[in-house]
């Protein structure tokens, strides 16, 4: 077992992944001059040394290395330098969906979508968070942190783990300022942030198309006014969080997806995301 996360930080997480090795220690051996006489312990405690050497470059090397966390439990789960996380934000019915399963298409992403995840666990029979996520997401509230972060660190973790994949796309979320300082506390800090700007107008009638089809709960009137007025109040100012630290790429969304597409790998490229 591993990590996971000190419960006065307030988040519950699941499973470790493994712990790295300790190097071998020579504790009160001595070791003698060349003119002296090797100690017994000599051979066994150098292929000691041998091993325990080779088992800290193959870790460092090895791509299916641990979290971070499994060496200092006191930072974020990944490195910088293990993971890429790219945040997807935009007004409900912007198109984050439509533009990140394109993305998939083209570059090596993982789609993670905060919404999508919730709906699945609101759907397992015996989810002790079902009906809390169903109120939250018919009020267009958002869920508490510790719920949605923890579905996304499990659906990161697994596809590193298992997949070895590395780069992340994560679609709405964060949506909250809670959200957006405990990720980066505790799993990785993100890349980017790519934000969809779109009149309220366009997703409203988008939306309302949607919703003839999408049997979600939250494509009706009631529930996307509600939603328009969380993301105003509660998702913006993470988007100007990171936008403050030169860390958001806007792109207009009201065109068709294809130009949309192009624009999102135009703002990559200049931003060092290549395919
Ligand atoms: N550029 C576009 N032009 C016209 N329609 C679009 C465009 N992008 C997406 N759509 C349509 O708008 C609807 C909402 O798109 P999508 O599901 O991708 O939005 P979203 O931002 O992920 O929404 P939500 O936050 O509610 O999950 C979908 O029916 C989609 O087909
Ligand atoms: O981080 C998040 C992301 C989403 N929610 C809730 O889910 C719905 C639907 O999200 P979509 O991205 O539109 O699929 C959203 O309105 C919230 O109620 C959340 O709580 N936290």
């Amino acid at each position: 077992m591993l990590r996971l996360f000190a419960p006065s930080r307030g988040i519950i997480t699941g499973h470790r992944v493994l712990r790295a090795v300790p190097a071998a220690r020579a504790g009160g051996a001595r070791f003698y001059s060349s003119q002296q006489q090797k100690s017994k312990h000599f051979y066994p405690l150098l292929l000691l040394g041998g091993l325990a050497i080779g088992v800290t470059y193959y870790n460092l090397n090895s791509t299916s290395k641990p979290p971070r966390a499994s060496i200092d439990p006191t930072g974020p789960l990944f490195r910088d330098s293990d993971i890429d996380v790219i945040f997807v934000l935009g007004g409900p019915g912007s198109g984050k969906g439509t533009q990140c399963a394109k993305l998939v298409k083209n570059y090596d992403f993982v789609h993670l979508s905060a919404g999508d995840l919730l709906r699945a666990e609101q759907a397992k029979p015996n989810s002790e968070y079902g009906s809390l996520i169903a109120h939250y997401i018919k009020e267009g509230l958002i869920v508490p942190q510790e719920i949605t972060i923890n579905l996304l660190k499990n659906a990161i973790v697994e596809q590193y783990t298992k997949n070895k994949k590395t780069k992340f796309l994560i679609d709405g979320f964060p949506r909250k300022m809670d959200q957006a300082v405990s990720f980066e506390d505790l799993i990785v800090k993100s890349k980017l942030t790519l934000y969809f700007e779109c009149p309220e107008e366009v997703m409203l009638h988008r939306l309302l198309e949607r919703g003839k089809t999408s049997g979600r709960a939250d494509d009706n009137l009631e529930s996307i006014k509600k939603r328009f007025r969380t993301f105003l109040e509660t998702s913006m100012p993470v988007v100007d969080y990171f936008d403050k630290q030169g860390r958001v790429v806007k792109v207009n969304c009201n065109q068709p997806v294809e130009e949309v597409y192009n624009k999102v790998v135009s703002a990559f490229a200049e931003k060092g995301v290549t395919k």
